[in-house]
């Protein structure tokens, strides 16, 4: 019999067991989970923000922020469609297996898309198991009020955990009649009775876009799970930016930027800068020098 060839792993190169040795236990979705429930009890905020990629996940995940979310703002911020509707969870999936790979401390959330979990509770437990087993996701969110609290009841006892996505819903824009704000006046106590409902049925968090201040200080007060606002006022347990808005890469002629958007840096113009630098030194011949060549 031939030797063992010599690449093969040898056996004290391994990995210790999974669960045995000193090495740190992993950090699991139920303890990240926990971690946002805790800075509710606590009366503190977290963040959170998209990502999409390897190095965006990386440096949010070592910048402290929370949570991640693999959103199906993808379409617009990834693949370049007008709205958020056309993104697939075939195109969503090989997001999330990046950035759930490369977050070894936030809690990296996927967004179901539209059409992938409406029809019935079957086919939205069939959505959160691929974005769980092919995706590496820990959780995922769902748009949807009260209506929903079945699909997402049938989730959370396939093991799926769901945070809850209320108020402005991207993927219902033609329903609701456009980009609008949710849950004015009397509408505030349709927002909280969604909210409830979906508590109810087991969703660990509750997300609000574009509702006023006040309405969503009132859905924090009356659910115990955290809440998480975009254009939301400041009284919820998390905020939440897409990362193209939060630095600033989004931008420039003709782009409309929300009024919810706090631009923290000019990656655009950076960017932008950097591109045409290396273009004029390629074109000059001072790019690559010397110490660039073999
Ligand atoms: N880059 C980006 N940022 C987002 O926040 C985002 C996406 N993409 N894609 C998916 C959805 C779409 N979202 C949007 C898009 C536009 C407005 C907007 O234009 N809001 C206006 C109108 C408010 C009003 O009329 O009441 C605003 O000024 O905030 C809001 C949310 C949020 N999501
Ligand atoms: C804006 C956030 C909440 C979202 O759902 C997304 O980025 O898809
Ligand atoms: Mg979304």
């Amino acid at each position: 019999m031939a030797p063992m060839s010599s690449d093969a792993p040898r056996h004290d190169e391994l990995p210790a067991p999974y669960g045995s040795g000193s090495a740190p236990a992993p950090r699991t979705g139920r303890t990240r989970i926990h971690h946002l429930a805790q800075a509710k009890e606590r009366g503190e905020r977290f963040a959170m923000l998209t990502a999409y990629d390897q190095y965006t996940a990386r440096i949010f995940d070592e910048a402290g922020i929370e949570v991640l979310l693999v959103g199906d703002s993808a379409a617009n911020n990834v693949y370049g469609y007008e709205t958020s509707l056309p993104v697939t969870v075939d195109e969503l999936i090989p997001l999330a297996r990046a950035v759930a790979v490369s977050a070894p401390h936030a809690l990296v959330v996927a967004d179901v898309p539209f059409g992938s979990y409406e029809a019935s509770p079957a086919q939205a437990v069939a959505t959160g198991v691929r974005f769980l087993k092919e995706g590496l996701a820990h959780a995922v969110k769902l748009e949807g009020g009260a209506y929903y609290a079945d699909t997402v009841r049938a989730m959370v006892q396939a093991g799926i955990p769901v945070m809850a996505h209320i108020g402005f819903t991207p993927q219902s824009e033609h329903a609701l009649g456009g980009y609008r704000v949710q849950g004015r006046g009397d509408a505030a106590a349709r927002l909280i009775e969604d909210a409830r409902a979906l508590e109810a049925a087991g969703a660990f968090c509750v997300l609000m876009e574009m509702v006023p201040a006040d309405a969503a200080a009132a859905v924090d007060a009356a659910v115990t799970v955290p809440t998480i606002g975009i254009g939301a006022g400041s009284a919820t347990t998390g905020q939440v930016l897409v990362w193209q808005d939060m630095a600033g890469l989004r931008g420039g002629p003709g782009t409309r930027i929300a009024k919810f958007v706090k631009q923290y840096a000019d990656l655009r113009g950076t960017l932008l800068e950097a591109a045409r630098a290396y273009r004029e030194d390629v074109r000059s011949g001072s790019f690559p020098g010397p110490e660039h060549s073999f």
